[in-house]
């Protein structure tokens, strides 16, 4: 792209485009961080929270049965009293996660229980009880052995499994008169854990795991099977913690855990491991993603057209004024100029162009008004000069007084008629010469003076001229004699016939105060022998010769050389 438009068009859509690709791709990746920072922080919080609310749970049923087993009816009375059960039932009744409770003897015989069940049967072996003796106590999760068909079975056919509590009861002394113990039911803490993962966003796909101090999966029940059949459904951790980008049987998921933080539970050392498969858990950054991308692209298409249309307002008066420029060369007026150039550059550029083009205009304008002056110079001083050449060539080849041709005229053209005879030879048209001299011309000056003959002169020279054809050639031979040069004829009787005509024509006139006058003529033809126009001029002075000798008034042909002796010399 050459043009001021492309170059503009590319160089400020690729600005924008670029500084939008660079703040787009710093956003997205600030974005990104914050939004996977984000996620790990609700998985953490999850586990947090999950481990939080089992703690302060565990440690309120612990401390049920504590406070259960320091209740003056069990310290004092008897453990075996129906009121005794009465008490255990109402327990039982408040808490549904207790699914038994029961005061043992102290050698492990059930004095009592909630339901009536297992009483007499002997619980002596189970830890609860060994350890309830000594202290408050909270064992880890258990299959049911003695109560699982006296229990009615799970709904979801998870097998029964218990948490147990436990505490010795002592009377004021402090002897041990019994164990007071319960067995809660599991699932109420496997409800617990999923109340918190609940509180998640829905589909965010957060779940929870509780794993016991040996790494074995408490829950969820599908991972402590798969345990039990010897799936590693539990990755080797370089760290030992379950923490950030974490593999579960070949999916990645974002983890994060917790301990429990309780005095007695803690005992129990369980850790809580909440996670989030790290496709779900990426699924913000992925939709921020393809919101940028749309974004950006909106964004790139609007600069573009932004910079498309901002190149063209740039470049448009440039393009106007090339414009205009090329008006002014083409059409040779004064264009009109844009009002609004925009920039105040272009504005001062479209002014300067603008009384250029004036001053251009002007400036040819003059010229060609000179030219035009010049040229009506030159014609009429062509004319000045064809009028002065006329006059010189008159001047030059006229005779003043009569205004015939001169002597040196009549030779240049005798000398033409010579050699057009010499060209065509004896077979073409031939030319004839008259001399003609006025018949004692002396005594016309003598008796009336000077300027009487030249007047008789010039009415000769008039006579002559109307006597003979315009192709004819009359001239002033020198002082009163005149001569005819007679060209194209088709023989020599022509000429006399010529030369009778004008000495007729003269025997006829009347001359103003001289009264009637006569003329002798020669007349002969060009000969081509002749050497020059002398030889042919001197002929036919010899023939007025002659016509002088003769008597005057005559005209007397003289033959020419080769014909001389032929018949046709005659005179008359
Ligand atoms: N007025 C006037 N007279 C001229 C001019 N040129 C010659 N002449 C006169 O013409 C006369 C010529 O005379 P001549 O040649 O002697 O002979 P002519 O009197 O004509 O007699 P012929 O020729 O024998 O018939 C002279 O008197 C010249 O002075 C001229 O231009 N003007």
């Amino acid at each position: 792209m050459s043009s001021l438009r492309g170059q503009l068009s590319l160089v400020l859509g690729g600005l924008a485009l670029a500084i939008l690709a660079l703040v787009g791709g710093y956003l997205g990746r600030v974005a990104t961080q914050e939004l996977y920072t984000a996620q790990a922080a609700a998985v953490r919080a999850t586990a947090q929270a999950a481990a939080e609310l089992l703690a302060s749970q565990l440690r309120d049923r612990e401390r049920e049965i504590e406070l259960l087993s320091h209740s003056p009816h069990l310290v004092e009375g008897p453990l075996d009293a129906q009121q005794a059960r009465d008490a255990l039932d109402r327990r039982k009744a408040l808490h549904d996660e207790f699914a038994w409770l029961g005061l043992v003897a102290p050698d492990g015989t059930v004095l009592q229980a909630s339901g009536g069940l297992l009483v007499g049967r002997s619980v002596a072996q189970r830890e609860w009880f060994i350890a309830g003796r000594e202290r408050v106590y909270v064992g880890d999760v258990h299959d049911a052995k003695l109560l699982v068909n006296l229990l009615p079975a799970l709904p979801d056919g998870e097998p029964t499994r218990f948490i147990d509590f436990s505490a010795p009861i002592r009377d004021a002394e402090g002897r041990l008169r019994g164990v007071v113990g319960t067995h809660a039911h599991w699932h109420w803490v496997t409800a617990l854990l999923d109340s918190v993962t609940r509180r998640q966003q829905p589909g965010s796909g957060i779940d929870a795991l509780i794993i016991d101090r040996h790494g074995r999966v408490l829950y969820p029940e599908a991972m402590k099977l798969a345990q039990a059949r010897g799936d590693a459904v539990l990755p080797q951790l370089p760290t030992g913690r379950f923490e950030g980008e974490v593999q579960f049987g070949g999916k990645a998921y974002l983890a994060s855990e917790a301990s429990l933080q309780a005095r007695t539970s803690a005992e129990l050392g369980w850790r809580i491991v909440a996670r989030q498969p790290l496709d779900q858990a990426m699924r913000p950054v992925r939709d921020l993603t393809r919101e940028l991308v749309l974004l950006g692209a909106l964004a790139a298409a609007v600069l573009t057209l932004a910079a498309l249309l901002l190149a063209r307002r740039i470049s448009r008066p440039v393009e106007q004024l090339a414009d205009i420029a090329e008006r002014v060369r083409t059409e040779r007026r004064m264009p009109e100029f844009p009002q609004d150039a925009g920039a105040h550059e272009l504005a001062r550029l479209s002014q300067a162009m603008q009384s250029m083009a004036r001053s251009l205009l002007a400036t040819e304008r003059e010229l060609q008004q000179a030219n035009l002056g010049l040229e009506a110079q030159v014609q009429q001083r062509t004319l000045q000069l064809q009028a002065a050449n006329a006059a010189l060539e008159h001047l030059a080849t006229r005779d003043p007084l009569t205004g015939l041709h001169n002597r040196r005229s009549l030779d240049a053209r005798l000398a033409d008629a010579l050699a057009l005879g010499r060209r065509y030879g004896h077979g073409g048209r031939v030319h004839g010469l008259l001399l003609i001299d006025v018949d004692l011309f002396k005594s016309v000056n003598d008796d009336h003076g000077h300027a009487a003959g030249d007047a008789v002169l010039r009415q000769l020279a008039a006579l002559l001229q109307a006597s003979v054809r315009t192709t004819d050639v009359a001239a002033r031979f020198g002082g009163e004699e005149f001569a005819v040069l007679l060209p194209e004829l088709a023989g020599p009787q022509e000429a006399v016939r010529v030369a009778e005509k004008i000495r007729g024509a003269v025997q006829e006139a009347v001359f103003p105060a001289v009264g009637r006058l006569t003329v002798s003529i020669g007349v002969s033809l060009a000969s081509p022998q002749d050497a020059d126009v002398r030889q042919w001029v001197e002929r036919t002075d010899e023939a007025l010769y002659a016509a002088k000798r003769g008597g005057r008034n005559a005209v007397v042909l003289r033959a020419r050389p080769a014909l001389e002796l032929a018949a046709d010399a005659q005179s008359i």
